[in-house]
């Protein structure tokens, strides 16, 4: 049984954790494709760096092209991150023959067309569970579990980031920055932990389940994105006592061909089990025409959960491999791609609004509403203890973002409303 050899490209959270799988799982995963899997060589950034696994000095280099080019390697397992430079280091690797699994998000959101074309062409692997939502096999899903059903909805909490630390802020009150810190210290965020909080993360990780799921080239741009960085403690509070929880969703939905992708803060009714996803857990919750609700839960990020799918994913290639099947895997795209006008993405909306505390005050603010057809569902007023003005949260029934963008625009000629404090959109 000749060894199948692997080149790791980095060591760091997701690297150390695929290293100690190989090694403690050996003899399950030799038995599973008939061949011990090796590591042949890691390229890291800083040979001589501290680590938290033994790792045979030999086995370490500075330079990636040593890994990429070595023609003893069968497989590239990319854990290193970026896209610059990487990009290249895929494409070449791919060009020598080598199959490549991958845990970056940003690079197959921006690049994965172009990387998965170059496999079909040198009928090699591609494969890339990890990238979204670590250590749920979301990916497979998609492209296996679900090819026979039509996909109409997608909703995801994808970043464990911004989970743990909205569940922070709910549960136990921490700060938006020490929950952050913490996020960070346990290895969850990425190098630069503002694509987690902006929502860059889970908007990489939405195009990629969006192309998946719709079997069209969703690109980065084609996704609207807010994060979680202006949520404040008391979005969450209010969220809270009107039945909600505040997430951020990523949600792709359609009606016949076309379809929206966005992530946002939203918050989402108690009783939706998407809700209850709390902490560093991912869920994708999936609506099918012929299968209806799923959902798959799991941990989203960190060193095991990650490395769990990157592993599954170089038993694929291996499989592959005694197959002589390499190549043939990868979704390409075929439907042409619509995307919903603002007319046509409606949903459900929550405001609250600091207003005059004064008569006749209400009537002008449902008014605006009815001017461009917003039903509402619920108005709840209530004084504000710090000033003599009056709060007020509103929850609409589903309306198009278009009519929505419209009442916000006119609140702005509107004297009694002195600020739209919050609009979140609302699901379930
Ligand atoms: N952390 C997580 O929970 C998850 C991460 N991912 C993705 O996995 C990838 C890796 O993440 P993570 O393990 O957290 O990252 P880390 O920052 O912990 O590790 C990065 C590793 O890559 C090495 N490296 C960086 N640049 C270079 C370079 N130019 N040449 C050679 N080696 C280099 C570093 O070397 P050195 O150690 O010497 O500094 C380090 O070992 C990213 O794409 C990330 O988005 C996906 C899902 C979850
Ligand atoms: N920073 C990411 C890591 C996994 O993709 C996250 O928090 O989800
Ligand atoms: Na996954």
């Amino acid at each position: 049984m000749k060894p199948v050899k692997v080149g790791l490209l980095g060591l760091g959270t997701v690297g150390t954790g695929v290293v100690r799988i190989l090694e403690g799982h050996q003899e399950d995963l030799s038995s599973q494709v008939g061949s011990p899997i090796i590591i042949e060589k890691i390229a890291v950034k800083h040979a001589d760096k501290q680590r938290s696994i033994e790792i045979d000095p030999a086995k370490l280099t500075e330079d990636p092209w040593e890994v990429i080019r070595d023609p003893e390697i069968d497989v590239i397992v990319e854990v290193m991150g970026g896209v610059n430079g990487t990009r290249e280091f895929m494409l070449e690797a791919l060009n020598c023959g080598k199959h490549i699994v991958t845990a970056n998000k940003d690079l197959m959101a921006l690049y994965g067309s172009e990387i998965l074309a170059k496999a079909t062409e040198k009928q090699c692997d591609v494969f890339y569970e990890a990238s979204v939502a670590g250590g749920i096999p979301i990916i497979r899903t998609l492209i296996e579990g679900f090819s026979s059903d039509r996909i109409i909805k997608i909703m995801g909490i994808v970043n464990g980031t911004t989970n743990y630390i909205l569940t922070k802020m709910s549960q136990e009150g921490t700060s938006y920055e020490d929950a952050l810190a913490e996020a960070k210290q346990l290895g969850y965020a990425e190098a630069d932990p503002t694509s987690d909080v902006e929502g860059l993360d889970a908007a990489r990780k939405m195009a990629i389940l969006g192309t998946l799921g719709f079997r069209a080239n969703v690109e980065l741009s084609d996704v609207q994105v807010r994060g979680i960085s202006s949520v404040s403690k008391e979005d969450i509070a209010y969220a809270k006592r009107l039945g909600y929880e505040m997430k951020l969703l990523g949600i792709a939905d359609r009606d016949e061909e076309e379809f929206s992708i966005s992530v946002q803060p939203t918050m989402v009714k108690k009783n939706h089990p998407i809700a209850a996803v709390n902490g560093v857990f991912n869920a994708v919750y999936v609506f099918g025409e012929a299968v209806g609700e799923t959902m798959f839960y799991g941990a989203g990020a960190g060193e095991m959960p990650t490395a769990t799918s990157v592993v599954a994913d170089i038993v694929a290639v291996v499989k592959n491999l005694k197959l002589g099947v390499n190549g043939l895997k990868s979704i390409v795209p075929y439907k042409p791609k619509k995307l919903k006008s603002d007319e046509q993405i409606c949903y459900k909306n929550f405001l609250l609004l600091q207003v005059a505390d004064k008569a006749g005050v209400l009537a002008q603010i449902t008014q605006a509403f009815a001017e461009y057809n917003v039903s509402l569902e619920s108005v709840v007023q209530s004084p504000n203890a710090d000033t003599p003005d009056a709060e007020i949260m509103i929850v609409t029934h589903r309306a198009s973002k278009a009519n929505m963008d419209q009442v916000l625009k006119y609140f702005e000629g509107l004297e009694v409303i002195r600020r739209v404090k919050s609009v979140y959109r609302v699901e379930g």
